[in-house]
C-alpha cells in the first residue's frame, strides 16, 4: 500500500540545526528554482485533490514555511498561478507542472503568512519530517476505490503518521481560534 515514494520505506527525521535549501521543478532544462530560507513546520502527507503530487502517488508531502523566507531564484518566468480563486494560490511550473509554492494572499485568512511547499523537491536533507496525514478521506475524490481506505489508514499509522479526515487537531484549533476572534466569542 503505497503511499508515497518518499515515505514508503520509512520516515526520516529532521535536523534541528537546518536552515533551508531550495526547491528544483522536474523540468531537466531551465528548472525553476524557489529558495526556502528557513526550517519547514507541520509537514504532512496530505490526500487533497489539490496539492502537487508526484506521478502515482497516493499523497502530497506538504509543509508550511514563513512567506518571508521564499523567493523565486531562478526561471520564474516559467511558472504560472494554478487556481487564482483557491485560498492557496499554487505557484507551478508551466512546463513540467510541479507547484513550487502555495501561497495565501487573504490577509484575513488563518494560515495568512505561511507559504506550503514539498521539501522533495530540495537536494538538501534535513528538512522536517511529514508529521501526520490530512484529508485522508479525500483520496476517494481522486478515484481510490472507498474500500481501500482501512489498508491506507493502516499503513499511515504504520508510518507514524495519524490519519485525519481534515487538518491535525492543533491546527484545526488554530482555525477556530482564528474565527471565534472575528466573531468575538474570544476576545481579538
Ligand atoms: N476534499 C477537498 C479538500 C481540499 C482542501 O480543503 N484542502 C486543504 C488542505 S491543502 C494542504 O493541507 C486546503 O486548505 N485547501 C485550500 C486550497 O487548496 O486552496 C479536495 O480534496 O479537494
Ligand atoms: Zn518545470
Ligand atoms: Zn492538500
Amino acid at each position: 500500500m503505497s503511499i508515497h515514494p518518499a515515505i514508503d520505506n520509512g520516515i526520516k527525521p529532521g535536523s534541528d540545526n537546518f536552515q533551508g535549501g531550495s526547491l528544483l521543478c522536474h523540468c531537466s532544462s531551465n528548472p525553476v528554482k524557489v529558495s526556502v530560507g528557513a526550517q519547514t513546520a507541520h509537514n504532512h502527507a496530505c490526500g487533497c485533490t489539490k496539492c502537487w503530487k508526484p506521478e502515482g502517488a497516493r499523497f502530497s508531502l506538504v509543509a508550511v514555511v514563513s512567506r518571508d523566507a521564499v523567493s523565486v531564484a531562478e526561471n520564474g518566468d516559467k511558472t504560472a498561478i494554478v487556481d487564482e480563486s483557491a485560498p492557496i494560490q499554487r505557484h507551478a511550473c508551466k512546463e513540467c507542472g510541479v507547484h513550487m509554492f502555495g501561497r495565501i494572499e487573504n490577509t484575513d485568512h488563518p494560515f495568512y503568512g505561511l507559504d506550503f511547499v514539498h521539501t522533495e523537491l530540495s537536494p538538501e536533507s534535513g528538512w522536517s519530517a511529514p508529521q501526520f496525514a490530512a484529508f485522508v478521506s479525500s483520496i476517494i475524490e481522486s478515484g481510490e476505490n472507498p474500500d481501500n481506505m482501512d489498508a491506507v489508514r493502516t499503513r499511515l499509522r504504520e508510518l507514524g503518521l495519524e490519519p485525519y479526515d481534515c487538518l491535525a487537531p492543533p491546527l484545526m484549533d488554530l482555525i477556530a481560534t482564528h474565527t471565534a476572534k472575528k466573531s468575538g466569542a474570544l476576545p481579538a
